[in-house]
């Protein structure tokens, strides 16, 4: 049988619905349109889902919408909260960096295992790496990690080894994007994040599953191209769009994602609610909280 069986992807929409779909208005009252089976609908803003054709009073050109009157501007939640970040009080990376490495990570009684990380790459070299944390292509704008690595406890990353084998039957891989990672720079991320967006990094007062090498964040890649598969938000977002029951988007998006989650549960990983991107090994519990940097792990 099929490692993944039942599973075929729906059709992308077409490039006139794709310029409408998207988040419009105020980001408390957020309208949005999506496509589903084939067809756009409008939900929020006073809407529920409307199928858009026999919407009164709106008008969708792609750049915004109107409602009754009133132009929506099209939003990008994540790209907001980004420049944020970045322009906020604790955007110097080296003091930031220099606090983070003096604080000490929560006391805890001694864990039931003792640390024991390998390469995610041990068990299927095939799994693909863009670690994001290693450059400046992610949230914070400038590197935290000083190489490219990922690392897992031993259990864990044998079983992503075997999600990709699994994953291999519907022609598609692994695209990890962090696995293990120190506590300062959970720290690090905990400082620079406005504390209305502190659901997508964890608290350093309890650590990060990544701390404890548990945690993976990962996306899919398609094996005939090496490119990643597209999903209804990009990694890393901090917006709705990273909720993994969000709704909107495209079908394909939606069942791209739900296919990467349904193979991560089958071998022990559970995704974070807020981040379709993020799994949790089952056994984490059992870890402590790493703080060993890159430069002091075996390569
Ligand atoms: C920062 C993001 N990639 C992430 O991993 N968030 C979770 C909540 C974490 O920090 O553990
Ligand atoms: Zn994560």
């Amino acid at each position: 049988a099929p490692a993944l069986p039942g599973d075929s992807a729906p059709p992308a929409p077409s490039a006139a619905q794709q310029r409408l779909i998207g988040e419009y208005g105020p980001a408390t009252d957020l309208l949005e349109i999506y496509e589903a089976g084939g067809r756009l609908y409008a939900d929020g803003h006073g809407l529920h889902v409307q199928p858009l054709e026999s919407a009164s009073g709106l008008k969708a050109d792609g750049g915004s919408v109107t409602l009754d009157g009133a132009r929506l501007p099209r939003r990008d939640i994540g790209a907001e909260v980004v420049a944020q970040i970045r322009a906020g009080e604790h955007g110097d990376p080296a003091a930031l960096r220099a606090a983070a490495l003096r604080a000490t990570p929560p006391a805890e009684p001694p864990a039931k295992r003792a640390m024991d990380l390998v390469p995610i790459t041990r068990f299927d070299p095939t799994i693909k790496l863009d670690i994001r944390y290693a450059g400046s292509d992610n949230f914070m704008g400038f590197p935290l990690y000083e190489r490219p690595a990922a690392y897992l406890q031993r259990p864990a990353a044998e079983a992503l080894g075997r999600v990709q084998q699994a994953l291999k039957a519907e022609g598609l891989g692994l695209l990890v994007h962090d696995a293990y990672r120190p506590w300062f720079v959970t720290r690090m991320f905990w400082d620079a994040t406005p504390p209305e967006d502190h659901m997508f990094v964890a608290d350093p007062a309890r650590g990060s599953r990544h701390n404890r090498g548990c945690a993976v964040d990962l996306t899919l890649y398609d094996l005939a191209t090496g490119r990643p598969v597209e999903m209804p938000g990009r990694y890393d977002e901090m917006s709705p769009r990273s909720y993994a029951a969000y709704a909107g988007g495209t079908s394909r998006q939606r069942w791209a994602r739900d296919l990467l989650r349904r193979a991560m549960e089958r071998e022990g990983f559970q995704v974070l609610a807020e981040e379709w991107w993020h799994f949790d090994y089952k056994e984490w519990a059992d870890y402590p909280i790493g703080n060993t940097p890159f430069s002091a792990l075996p390569d």
